[in-house]
């Protein structure tokens, strides 16, 4: 058994759970909510009866097949051989419906209320934990973010009129990491509550998103959660979350790689759950973002999806997600992916630019996208494999080059953070090189919201950032308290 593997029954019965097709009123959240696990609205297909289950098998049993794989009930985070590990569905019981019933059925949840199919991840379940009860369930109602037809800035800057950007930041905590996150703290919260498995805690080593995300689902459990964070490299917006959200907050003298290093040690030492996208169940949750933009698209298939990479999770989640649409009969293609590094944290783009001939981890330099200032990615696997079997491209942004992109997408309205403005920074350049079409359909996803980052666009607008031009910068014109003057400077600015 690996040294990461904690030792824990895996003998948690479903069969304990209460049943399925109890009709129930509850409460979430202060609201309550009719929730019956059999629905009765007739637009919606009825639910399937089948028994769907998925458990973690090694990464590497996509190419290379075997009998290894552990419940989801265990606590286990890496294959034996100590490996990356995936969650597999069983695909032959949901491939006993066909894609136009999935569409359907996860057509017909949006927009309910009824718990918990009104969360974009949840109204996926059968997909993402078919086997855990709604009452285990923590949830924000997270997901359904806004798919944005970013017309003014395809039309200005990369000449496009169907681009559109993804915004998973806006959202419970701002940004994407809710859509894992209320998967992970769903699993724990059952473990802790219908198992003997010892967890006290959960925790994460975080650039920022990943711990507000986790301490409010925590919260919201009342699961005490733990966070790892490099001191000084993190927004103070993302800093205050997890400290109102009441998590026991350890700022360490390190990078993000250095705290990922001491959380992996301590939960092996320590009965607390680790909440990082080392953590399969988190990529489960994530995926759902791609079979949303699928979804929004009324189920037509874009050409391209860009993703700002830092751990390198999430690339895997939109390439799996697409995948299951693919293999399940929804959609019949896949887009290609592009992961946009910032070139101060560039090791997937370096790797990419070498023919993939050897991964080397660096060490990860100060970057105005701060939440991917990371070097050495847990998921460079997963990253790999998503861009291959996607045909998919890596790009990079200099940190003038993403700074302009943010000030270019919010000048058209939109707010937009710095990795957003990384991957935006790609899709120009690879409009430029002709590699993505004018009229081809692009997808970009912003994974956090632009308040977090308010200091990067202080900074920005107030065109003090060494050795950058700040070309789109806007800084407010001081005038004194007079009429004269103030005309002065509105005739100036409209002539
Ligand atoms: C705002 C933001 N964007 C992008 C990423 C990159 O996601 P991943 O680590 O899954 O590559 C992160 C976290 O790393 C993030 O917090
Ligand atoms: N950007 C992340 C970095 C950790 O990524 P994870 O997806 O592995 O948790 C963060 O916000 O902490």
């Amino acid at each position: 058994m690996a040294s990461s593997q904690i030792s824990l029954s895996s003998s948690f019965l479903l069969h304990k759970l209460p049943s399925p097709s109890l009709h129930r009123h509850r409460h979430r959240y202060g609201q309550a909510i009719a929730c019956t696990a059999t629905p009765s609205i007739t637009s919606q297909p009825p639910l399937p009866t089948t028994n769907f289950s998925a458990k973690y098998v090694p990464f590497t049993s996509i190419s290379t097949p075997t009998t290894e794989s552990y419940s989801l009930n265990d606590v286990v985070y890496r294959s034996r051989d100590g490996g990356l590990l995936d969650v597999q569905h069983d695909m032959s019981a949901l491939k006993q419906f066909d894609g136009h019933y999935w569409r359907t059925l996860f057509d017909s949840r949006v927009g309910t209320t009824k718990w918990p199919y009104g969360s974009g991840v949840w109204s996926k379940k059968e997909w993402v934990l078919p086997q855990i009860h709604d009452d285990d369930i923590v949830s924000a109602f997270e997901g359904n973010s806004n798919l944005f037809w970013a017309e003014r800035f395809g039309k200005k800057f990369v000449k496009m009129n169907d681009l559109w950007v993804k915004h998973c930041g806006i959202s419970h905590t701002g940004s994407f990491k809710d859509l894992g996150m209320t998967v992970l703290v769903s699993q724990v919260n059952k473990l802790r509550k219908r198992t003997t498995i010892p967890i006290i805690g959960v925790g994460c080593a975080s650039t920022g998103d990943t711990s507000a995300a986790l301490s409010a689902y925590c919260a919201a459990a009342n699961i005490p959660s733990i966070v790892f964070l490099p001191a000084n490299k993190i927004s103070m917006a993302q800093l205050v979350q997890p400290i109102a959200n009441n998590a026991f907050v350890l700022s360490i003298d390190t990078d993000f790689d250095g705290c990922m290093k001491l959380i992996r040690q301590v939960t092996t030492e320590l009965p607390i759950y680790l909440a990082n996208s080392l953590n399969s169940l988190r990529i489960e949750g994530q995926k759902t973002a791609a079979i949303e933009i699928l979804q929004q698209f009324d189920w037509e298939v874009p050409d391209w999806v860009i993703v700002p990479g830092g751990n390198l999770g999430n690339i895997y989640a939109f390439y799996k997600g697409f995948k299951m649409c693919h293999e399940l009969g929804l959609v019949d293609r896949i887009p290609r992916l592009v992961c946009a590094q910032a070139r101060n944290a560039n090791p997937l783009f370096q790797y990419y630019s070498s023919g993939w001939k050897e991964f080397e981890p660096v060490k990860a330099k100060t970057t105005f996208a701060s939440a991917i200032q990371i070097g050495d990615p847990v998921s460079i696997d997963r990253a790999v494999c998503a861009l291959k079997e996607s045909n998919g491209i890596v790009e990079e942004a200099s940190e003038e080059e993403l700074m302009d992109a943010m000030a270019m997408a919010d000048s058209t309205g939109m707010f937009v953070c710095p990795h957003t403005g990384v991957a935006l920074s790609a899709l120009i350049k690879l409009r430029g090189k002709g590699v993505i079409g004018a009229t081809e359909r692009a997808v970009v996803v912003s994974t956090a919201h632009g308040l977090k980052f308010s200091q990067a666009k202080i900074d920005y607008h107030s065109m003090g950032i060494e050795g950058m031009e700040c070309s789109y910068g806007n800084s407010p014109v001081t005038v004194k308290d007079d009429f004269g003057a103030v005309m002065d400077e509105l005739q100036k600015f409209l002539s």
